[in-house]
């Protein structure tokens, strides 16, 4: 557990971490020398030697007044580490994740994610504020108890010692099950919320196929399934918890009983066996609260463990110093290989190269692997051999921060957050003066949809842009681009067909990126695909052709086919219109 809570907490609280368990050490032992020091007042008291009892007493009360000490450290450290795990965790989770590649985001990590990021560290907080402390003194306070009883009775003291393992063991058992249940009852409860998102996401689709009023099967079996883990984990957990309560009375039990028969025949003096029973009583009464708690200690440990798994996942490799970039606009792709999972490529040996500020058009059918080369130019993942080059530099050898200085991405599913327009576009350079920002919007001929909204530029356009059409988002991501102003473009035309003045405006918007930058576009629009300087055509995740329309027609292969294809499909007049 020390291991995983310096994992979440950092390196660099490491120490404070050591140092709060080294108090909390010296408290339970402390308090339980303290308890054993009350055999002896008692015994002086009840006895009626009074001086004796004093003595006691002043020694009781210093050892009391370490345990006082030890108690404030250790509580105002735990407070401390409490108060870390509030302020820095979600900071840290949230640096570590934006370095993880894209590829670890499926939606059952994300799910998981989330459950981590909100519960898992309020768990996290209370293994320092409420569960640390309990759990570890009921178990070294009873124990060092258990060593003094040794001096004053060493039978009384080996029946405790005896005890141990019996309470040990049921404990052990009840709170690994708890958390194994635990677990089944957090993976229903990821699968159950995931569901929800989804259910609620896909109600457009749901609707159109009428299934959203008679219940959507999949969200239903996973309501169902948490229902189950969770009532069995309740049915189960008393039980167990119950066992764990017994083991300790029958620990006191077994005490009392051996104190009474020694009592009997006079081996231990009857005023020394209540003072005994006295300290017994203290021995069970930390482990009863020990053992109340190590339940929840055990589901603050699954929470660590799904925290620290998160921290163990490794980030992209950064270089330590990044390569200044030698060529800008510049892209480069030789012999790349690459597959989401081991042994299945998605491109293979992809090499090409795209000459500063020309336009590239990259086609081919769904799933050959065109949005993967942008995928890999942007560095969401690394290719499994050969290289891709952005500026002249191997990406590996940039800095996430200097390769994003190198790129704009204009994606066909846009996401706009829920805020103004003018926030919105100023994402793309958070330093851009007004008029910049109005510029860009001009150019990218989001400036028509101004003069359209009540509030112009300050209109907010709801989440994730909900108040604007599908064309109009992609304007003002290319308004983004614009401001951004990046050596090269990675632009994915939308496949769905624009009214006129939404292709007009994206038509325009991709003449101004092109006089400034690279820019490499997945083209599904005849025009753009002729006008581009190369085309790269691409099947199978191999790039089976490469050249200008003219050249490529000339050659009378794959492409030729494609154009013949599209000819059919969208009629002669567009192709004829197009070249
Ligand atoms: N995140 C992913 N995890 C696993 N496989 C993926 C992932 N993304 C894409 N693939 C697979 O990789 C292959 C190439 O996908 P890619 O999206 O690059 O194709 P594409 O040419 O852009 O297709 P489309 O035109 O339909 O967008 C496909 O077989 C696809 O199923």
């Amino acid at each position: 557990m020390i291991r995983q809570l310096t994992k979440i907490l950092g390196p660099q609280h490491a120490r404070a971490l050591h140092v709060y368990f080294g108090w909390l050490v010296v408290y339970s032992v402390v308090q339980g020398v303290a308890m054993a020091f009350l055999v002896p007042v008692l015994k002086a008291l009840l006895s009626g030697d009074l001086g004796e009892a004093l003595r006691w007493l002043l020694l009781l009360a210093a050892i009391v007044a370490v345990t006082c000490v030890a108690r404030y450290q250790q509580t105002m450290k735990g407070f401390a580490l409490a108060l870390v795990v509030l302020t820095t965790l979600h900071d840290r989770l949230g640096s570590h994740v934006a370095r993880l590649p894209i590829g670890w985001f499926s939606s059952e990590k994300v799910g998981r994610l989330s459950r981590s990021a909100t519960g898992g560290t309020m768990m996290v907080t209370n293994v320092f504020a409420h569960l640390l402390t309990p759990v570890v003194s009921g178990i070294l306070t009873p124990a060092t108890i258990a060593v003094a009883m040794l001096f004053f009775d060493w039978q009384l003291g080996l029946t405790a010692i005896a005890c141990t393992p019996l309470i040990y063991l049921t404990h052990r058992w009840s709170s690994a099950w708890i958390g194994r249940t635990e677990e089944q009852v957090d993976a229903a409860g990821a699968l159950a919320s995931n569901r929800v998102v989804e259910f609620a996401r896909n109600q457009q689709v749901l609707r159109a196929f009428g299934r959203a009023t008679g219940g959507y099967a999949p969200l239903e079996e996973a309501i169902d399934a948490q229902r189950a883990a969770g009532g069995s984990m309740l049915r189960q957990t008393f039980p167990r918890l119950l066992a764990g309560g017994l083991s300790v009375q029958l620990a006191f039990a077994a005490l009392i009983a051996v104190g009474v028969v020694r009592a009997l025949d006079r081996s231990i003096d009857p005023i020394e066996l209540i003072a005994l029973l006295a300290l017994a009583a203290r021995f069970v009464g930390p482990l009863a609260e020990a053992a109340g708690r190590s339940g929840l200690l055990r589901m603050a440990g699954n929470d660590l463990e799904r925290l620290s798994a998160i921290f163990d996942e490794a980030p992209l490799p950064e270089p330590e110093r990044s390569r200044p970039v030698a060529a800008p606009g510049e892209i480069e792709f030789s012999d790349a290989l690459f597959g989401y999972q081991p042994g299945a490529p998605v491109l293979r040996d992809v090499s090409f190269r795209i000459a500063p500020k020309t336009m590239t058009a990259i086609i081919g059918a769904s799933g050959s692997g065109k949005t993967t080369i942008t995928r890999l130019i942007a560095r969401f993942f690394d290719v499994d051999a050969g290289s891709v080059r952005v500026g002249g530099v191997d990406v590996r050898e940039l800095s996430t921060e200097d390769l994003m200085a190198q790129l704009s991405l204009v994606m066909q599913d846009v996401y706009l957050f829920d805020d103004t327009l003018e926030a919105n576009i100023r994402v793309g350079r958070l330093d851009a003066s007004d008029a910049e920002v109005r510029e860009a919007a001009r150019l990218a001929g989001v400036d028509e949809i101004i003069e359209r909204l009540p509030q112009g530029l300050n209109t907010r356009v709801g989440e994730g842009g909900a108040s604007l059409s599908g064309g109009e988002r992609q304007r003002v991501s290319v308004a983004r681009a614009v401001l951004k102003n990046a050596p090269i473009v990675l632009l994915d035309e939308a496949t769905a067909a624009l009214d006129p003045e939404n292709e007009r405006y994206i038509q325009g918007a991709m003449r101004t990126l092109m006089s400034r930058s690279t820019l490499l576009v997945i083209a599904h629009r005849l025009p753009t695909i002729v006008s581009a300087d190369q085309i790269l055509v691409l099947d199978g995740g191999r790039i089976v052709e490469v050249g200008t329309h003219q050249e490529l027609m000339a050659r009378n292969g794959r492409y030729t086919a494609f154009w013949n294809e599209r000819r059919r499909a969208h009629g002669w007049r567009l192709v004829e219109a197009a070249g």
